[in-house]
């Protein structure tokens, strides 16, 4: 599956010149962007009523040949401005439009309200007068649309750069923008689609997408589908979570670790209780492991330090989670062995990295890049980035892994297919896709431990 691609404004203007300078003529993209964009209105709409708000930008060109080509369908369509227009674009749809042009002060509600005042052009908040208009006349419609981007959101980052209202659809033109997945703004989009508008972009950000495994072959045994190792400390349970987790993975085995003598969970984990981190790091130099995994359940006193440093001196692929990135916090530059996985959440991303510029995406990818590693940034909307600037955004992920010990599963997971597939950024955008699926087959209020249960079917979809 080829992923969507996610572009920044100035990359879309990029990819738009780039089609400029192959021959497309600037006004073909606007005609094409609005007729992708009515069509989908007319499939959800039909001849309900629509009023249009149309902005000064090439936004609200699209919205006027939106307004021209739904008129044609026979649907009754009114179109308010906020003034003139100003670009050449966006002047030819207006003159195109040959109904009357309404001040958007006091144009009255529709049943279906298109919103095409600004999107990737947006420089500020809007102005009060215009952010409240807009609302009203969203709040009055019973279908509302957003075309780009809802008016209001900082294209980049997903910041609000002015209160927006939540559409029932947003239409996102030629490529998603980081303000369709990334918080806050990503939980205003509604059902969010994409228009093709035919010109090629590139797809180093991209949303995340379905992962294409694999059975394992005739000849496979426990080790050749990876050998995984799980090094605990003084909380068995978060350990425990983590290791079932790898153990469901696709991974052929599971090794637990931990210092003190720990229930026996699932009878195919191998577990060693080892408290002198000296033999522990004797045992991690077992080259048939394929990952090792260290952090859930930890602990962070001082055996917890000495264990970790155990972990990291074994010279195996590395998942860094939990205790051992709280450990590892003011050293995460020069600690960390290249080629690890780190899946913090926002407050552990705080504490190694401090306070990076950017929006999440690009925070993720400079981490990955201090630590030449793969960062799985986690959260609502979840960054997976590689140091070489590729980088994968959740998108839909089910807001009840908001729950104690998801992070746990995850981890494991994340440890489970980097043994499976030695890759870590296609092992943890398989691990994060694989949770989130898991998530919903769980159903609502699940608890971490039914995601286990979960896991297989998860794993056979993508087979
Ligand atoms: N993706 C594509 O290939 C295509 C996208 N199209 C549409 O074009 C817009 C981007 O157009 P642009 O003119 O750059 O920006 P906007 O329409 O968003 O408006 C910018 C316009 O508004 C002024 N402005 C900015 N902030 C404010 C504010 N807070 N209050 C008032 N005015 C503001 C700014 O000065 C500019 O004049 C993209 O989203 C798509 O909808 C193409 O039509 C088709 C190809
Ligand atoms: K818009």
């Amino acid at each position: 599956m080829v992923p969507d691609p996610i572009l920044t404004a100035e990359a879309m203007r990029a990819a738009e010149r780039a089609a400029f300078d192959a021959g497309v003529d600037p006004y073909e993209l606007m005609e094409r962007a609005g007729a992708a964009a009515a069509q989908i209105i007319w499939r959800a709409g039909h001849r309900r009523d629509v009023l249009v708000l149309s902005g000064p930008g090439n936004n609200g060109g699209d919205g006027f040949v939106i307004a021209r080509i739904l008129r044609e369908l026979g649907v009754p369509v009114r179109v308010a401005s906020l003034g003139d227009s100003r670009t050449a674009s966006a002047q030819r749809a207006r003159a195109l439009w040959d109904g009357p042009v309404e001040s958007l002060a006091d144009a009255a509600p529709a049943a279906q309200l298109v919103d095409a005042l600004f999107g990737t052009g947006l420089t500020r908040g809007l102005d009060a007068a215009v952010a409240e208009r807009l609302g009203a006349l969203v709040a009055h419609a019973n279908h509302s649309y957003a075309i780009d981007l809802p008016s209001g959101v900082g294209t980049d980052d997903g910041v609000l750069l002015s209160v927006a209202p939540r559409f029932d659809v947003t239409i996102a033109l030629g490529a998603f923008k980081p303000a369709h997945l990334l918080q806050p703004a990503a939980d205003l989009m509604g059902r969010l689609v994409r228009a093709d508008i035919g010109i090629a972009m590139p797809r180093d950000v991209h949303v995340l997408a379905p992962p294409q495994l694999r059975a394992p072959d005739a000849v496979a045994h426990k080790y050749s589908r990876g050998l995984v190792g799980v090094v605990g400390g003084s909380m068995p349970g978060a350990a425990a979570l983590a290791a079932a987790a790898a153990a469901r993975s696709g991974a052929g085995m599971v090794r637990r670790y931990d210092a003190s003598p720990c229930e026996a969970g699932l009878h195919a984990i191998v577990h060693q209780q080892i408290e002198d981190p000296t033999v522990l790091g004797d045992a991690l130099f077992a080259p048939r492991l394929a990952s090792v995994l260290v952090g859930p359940g930890l602990g962070r006193e001082e055996g917890a330090q000495a264990r970790l440093g155990a972990v990291l001196a074994c010279g195996r692929p590395l998942v860094l989670d939990a205790d051992a990135l709280t450990l590892l916090a003011g050293n995460v530059a020069t600690h960390v062995p290249a080629g690890s996985i780190l899946t913090p959440h926002e407050g552990e991303f705080v504490r190694l990295f401090g306070d990076l510029p950017g929006s999440k995406i690009d925070r993720a990818l400079a981490a990955a890049r201090i630590t030449n590693s793969v960062m799985v940034y986690k959260g609502a909307d979840s960054v997976i980035a590689a140091p070489d600037g590729r980088a994968a955004v959740t998108r839909g992920v089910s807001t009840w892994l908001s729950t104690a010990g998801t992070g746990d599963v995850l981890a494991g997971l994340v440890a489970g297919r980097l043994a499976v597939t030695g890759d870590p950024f296609r092992a943890a955008c398989e691990a994060v896709w694989l949770h989130g699926e898991a998530a919903h087959r769980a159903g609502p209020a699940f608890v971490a431990d039914d995601l286990l249960a979960a896991l297989p079917a998860a794993i056979g979809s993508r087979l």
